[in-house]
């Protein structure tokens, strides 16, 4: 789809579409959509970016805190949302060995009962072994600046989820 449709979509496919570019998140979706019309993707995603900026430190947490838990053990039970599943099994997270299995889950729990929202990183942009390095480092951030590091990956996840969906301008001119 390129942004000339996205433009024209109802208020509903805009939804259905774009829904969980933020995870679970679709009201994120359906504030933005009266934005329209975007002039490009870009644009798009700055409306997206420019929400959650404005939210206050609470509803940025919730949006924290309605992600999944990077663990093997989620990525069994197949309760996880479709782009979630995908973005996991491609950072290698369904390869982990039990005993990375359980060092993450102890690392998530640690991390979870410290800032009391789970641990959120782009998985796409990392593997395993720095997914499991990170989770180490960050849970030694003091609160307010791991809230915006996790805020900055929620952002990188939504450009890509965003990227599977409207083709970008360059693409469209050749
Ligand atoms: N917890 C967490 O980071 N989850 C997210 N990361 C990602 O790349 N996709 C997700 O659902």
């Amino acid at each position: 789809m390129d942004i000339g449709s996205v433009n024209y979509l109802p208020y509903e496919d805009f939804v259905d579409v774009f829904g969980n570019v933020v995870e679970k998140c679709p009201l994120i979706t359906a504030a933005v959509w009266s934005r329209r019309p975007f002039s490009s993707l870009a644009d798009l995603e700055a409306s997206i970016n420019d929400f959650i900026d404005a939210l206050p430190e609470s509803g940025k947490e919730g949006i924290l805190r309605v992600h999944p838990d990077l663990t093997g053990r989620d990525l069994q039970s197949g309760t996880l949302t479709r782009e979630s599943r995908e973005e996991q099994v491609q950072a290698g997270l369904d390869t982990l060995t039990t005993a990375e299995v359980s060092r993450m889950a102890r690392l998530n729990t640690e991390y979870k009962d410290h800032f009391g929202f789970p641990f959120v990183i782009c998985a796409r942009m990392n593997n395993k072994a720095t997914i499991l390095r990170q989770l180490e480092e960050r849970l030694r951030n003091e609160r307010t600046i791991e809230r915006a590091c996790a805020i900055d990956e929620v952002k990188k996840i939504c450009h890509l989820r965003l990227q599977g969906l409207v083709v970008p301008e360059t693409s469209n001119k050749l």
